[in-house]
């Protein structure tokens, strides 16, 4: 029973471990290809500098100068370990960024990591993946033209799509929109042959480019961005054409060693699986977040209970951390783009609805338990953590802008203290009232409470710091606080 209890007692792994995690590649192509990516944002650079790392020719577009100016000058555009270090290694080298769509034409491949956010519906907001399919075409169209493509020849050029798009959105908008700036079909009337580059039937025909499409949805989570890369649980190809998987297998041909396991099917399946994929995660949390609502009313510790059923290898031990709730730029809009499309072919997401819910409700949830210890009204409360997770200075759909928001109804004077994202979090919500400060310490000396967001591992070292406190307060979102005599402490689910 001791040893039992002392296994169940320790805290879950927050995240798998890293350090056994490789940050470059461990293998080089062997033949090298000319790849474009379009959008330089997380995904976009991070392929970049990886597929840079493969030994690949990488051009980089986007239509903003600040990334492509980072690039070039070395310098991750985005806050993820071990970019810095890649993109240095090949910036000037064999990666590069433009804003010229130009350099589509030399490439083999041209992958589209352009943002898919959601409308104000919750639907899918497809302005930059069509425009950018759009230019992608235009570019295409302008090097046939210029003669890019020798006379009487076929030039194959595949298109991928790497971001998260509803299963429908390969055929019905980025093939017409590549269709629109080409000015014709994607497959020239000349190819007569599946050979490429001998597919002509009469020399003096000019060159013409074969356009292909493909998805190859990306897993990787911000924060753990570069090893997440290198280090694929499985990779998902969608493509029709033989050539279009072969040509993908080519890319990423360093990962695909006996233990990743490759998915070979059609484009809107891979995207289903993309959504699936992230529809089952945020749902796992709002499961265990649900459960451990009723542990805490029945004063059980949630962890304890997670720790046992992940045990259960059905269940798995990973995204069992009950608390705040799941933020970030994807596991919102994914899962609303997802019940979006359902609902547009008359499916009402009853489950995926009531992730959503529940994850709504973590945050008011917290507030509550703040309520019953502290009347914060004229009173000065910190907030420990302003990103989304820990790791990143994203703040996107960050629990701490519904805590915020709820603190400052409440009359409450917020000071904040993230170690990264305080900038983030004002550009992107500039309605939120809150005096940031410098450290940990600052923003408790003084307060009447502190609420836990982000699980910040120097939030796990904090100690003394509380004895600054006006009044020990500490409602922790994330269970990342040690509970310790002369505070008192609310975890929201334990
Ligand atoms: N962020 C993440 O962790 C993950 C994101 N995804 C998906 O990948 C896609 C990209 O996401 P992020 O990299 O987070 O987006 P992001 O917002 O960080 O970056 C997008 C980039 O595209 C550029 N851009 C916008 N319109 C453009 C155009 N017409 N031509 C050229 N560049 C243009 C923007 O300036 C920006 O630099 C989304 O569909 C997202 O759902 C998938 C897996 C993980
Ligand atoms: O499509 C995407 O963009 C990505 O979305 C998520 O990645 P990400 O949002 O970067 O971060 P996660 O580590 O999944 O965390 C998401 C949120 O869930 C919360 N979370 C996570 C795990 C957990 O047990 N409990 C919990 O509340 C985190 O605090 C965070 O707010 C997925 O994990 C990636 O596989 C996917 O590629």
């Amino acid at each position: 029973m001791e040893e039992a209890k002392r296994v169940s007692s320790q805290p879950l792994l927050k995240y798998p471990p890293e350090n056994n995690r490789r940050l470059i590649a461990i293998a080089q192509v062997q033949d090298s290809m000319n790849i474009t990516i379009v959008g330089s944002g997380y995904v976009g650079t991070t392929l970049a500098a990886c597929l840079a790392d493969f030994g690949h020719e990488v051009v980089a577009i986007d239509i903003d100068e600040d990334p492509v100016r980072a690039i070039n000058a070395g310098e991750a555009p985005i806050h993820e370990p071990g970019l810095d270090e890649l993109v240095a290694e090949h910036a000037g080298e064999n990666l590069t960024a433009t804003k010229d769509y130009a350099a589509v034409a030399d490439a083999e491949v041209t992958f589209l990591a352009l943002p898919t956010p959601a409308r104000d519906d919750g639907s899918l907001d497809i302005a930059a993946i069509e425009s950018g399919s759009e230019s992608v075409g235009e570019a295409l169209a302008r090097a046939e033209q210029a003669g890019a493509v020798p006379d009487g020849e076929i030039a194959r050029h595949l298109v991928v799509i790497k971001s998260t798009v509803t299963p429908a959105v390969p055929e019905e908008v980025v093939v017409p929109a590549i269709e629109r700036g080409l000015g014709r079909a994607l497959k020239p009337e000349l190819s007569t042959s599946d050979q490429e580059g001998n597919g002509a039937d009469d020399s003096d025909t000019p060159g013409q480019f074969e356009v292909g499409m493909a998805t190859n949805p990306e897993f990787l989570r911000e924060g753990t961005a570069v090893s997440d890369l290198l280090n694929p649980d499985k990779m998902v190809f969608g493509y029709d054409a033989e050539w279009a998987g072969d040509r993908l297998e080519g890319v990423f041909e360093p990962l695909l060693t006996d233990e990743v396991p490759i998915v070979r099917t059609d484009p809107a399946t891979a995207m289903m699986i993309k959504y699936a994929n992230n529809a089952f995660l945020a749902s796992k949390i709002s499961l265990i977040n649900e459960l451990g609502n009723v542990c805490k009313e029945y004063g059980i510790d949630a962890y304890e209970v997670a720790d046992a059923i992940g045990l259960d290898d059905r269940i798995g031990e990973q995204f069992l951390r009950s608390g705040v709730g799941w933020g970030g730029s994807c596991f919102n809009k994914d899962v609303d783009a997802l019940r979006a499309a359902a609902r547009d072919r008359g499916y009402e997401p009853a489950l995926l609805d009531a992730a959503v819910a529940v994850n709504d409700t973590q945050p008011a949830r917290l507030l509550a338990l703040l309520d019953e210890h502290v009347d914060v009204d004229g009173k000065r409360v910190a907030v420990l953590g302003l990103a989304f997770k820990p790791g990143t200075d994203d703040t996107r759909n960050s629990r701490a802008v519904p805590v915020i928001e709820g603190l400052t109804e409440r009359g409450a004077d917020v000071v904040a203290y993230d170690p990264v994202a305080v900038d983030d979090i004002r550009d992107r919500y500039p309605h939120l009232r809150f005096e940031a400060a410098e450290s940990a310490r600052v923003a408790l000396s003084g307060a009447h409470a502190a609420v836990v967001v982000t699980d910040w591992d120097e939030f796990a070292a904090l100690d003394s710091e509380f004895d600054s406190m006006a009044e020990p307060v500490v409602v922790d979102g994330r269970r990342v606080i040690e509970r310790r005599d002369g505070i008192t402490y609310e975890g929201l689910t334990w």
